[in-house]
């Protein structure tokens, strides 16, 4: 095939604004009982397999940030990592990955967090920031907010300054944007239940 031409997964990426993708909950998947019984996991895959879905994603979470002066987005491993470099283009700011322990390569700093069995933890390098920088922080999705409280508790041991919390989904039953106070937090979709 030649270079560059459409193949045959080619999909026209209309601007969001120029589609009107609405209400995005219309593309994430709901998948009853995982990954343990009653669970219901909220399955962002098919909003990424669809251009216009996905562009309208970044551009509303880019909306809410657009007036903060970010500098950096700091995201999440693995799913903040899907929509973070896009939104960090589209802001004009860098990104700072958040790993797993043992991951980044130069000096870190970590920041635990509770699961629901047990603790983990998510390390930055220690050297990621300059002190005072702006910082939106980003994950896929908020739930307890043990993982974004732990983004925010990074930035803030590197001296930096979290202007919002931005997620594509929000379990508002789980309380987790209580657990980010005094931070703004903003997502575009919310399930204010367990119910499928
Ligand atoms: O608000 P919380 O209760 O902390 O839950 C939200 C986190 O859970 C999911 O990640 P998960 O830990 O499943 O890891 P993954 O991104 O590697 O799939 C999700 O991507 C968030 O990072
Ligand atoms: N119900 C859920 N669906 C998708 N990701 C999650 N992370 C934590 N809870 C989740």
């Amino acid at each position: 095939m030649e270079e560059g031409a459409p193949g045959e997964f080619f999909r026209p990426n209309p601007r969001p604004e120029a589609a009107g993708f609405g209400d995005l909950r219309a593309y994430i998947r709901d998948i009853p009982d995982y990954p343990r019984p009653g669970i219901v996991f909220r399955d962002i895959t098919p909003l990424l397999l669809d251009p216009g879905a996905l562009s309208a994603a970044v551009a509303r979470i880019a909306a809410f940030a657009s007036a903060r002066d970010v500098q950096f987005v700091v995201a999440a491993e693995a799913r903040g990592f899907i929509l973070g470099g896009a939104l960090a283009r589209e802001l004009g700011a860098g990104f700072v990955p958040a790993r797993k322990p043992g991951k980044l390569p130069a000096r870190t700093v970590s920041a635990e967090y509770i699961l629901e069995y047990g603790v983990d933890a998510l390390e930055m390098h220690a050297d990621a920031l300059a002190h005072g920088a702006n910082v939106l922080v980003h994950d896929d999705l908020l739930a307890t907010g043990g993982t974004a409280r732990a983004l925010c508790d990074l930035v803030e041991q590197l001296g930096g300054h979290v202007v919002g919390c931005a997620f594509l989904a929000e379990l508002s039953f789980l309380g987790g944007r209580e657990r980010l106070a005094p931070f703004d937090v903003h997502a575009l979709v919310d399930y204010p239940s367990e119910r499928a």
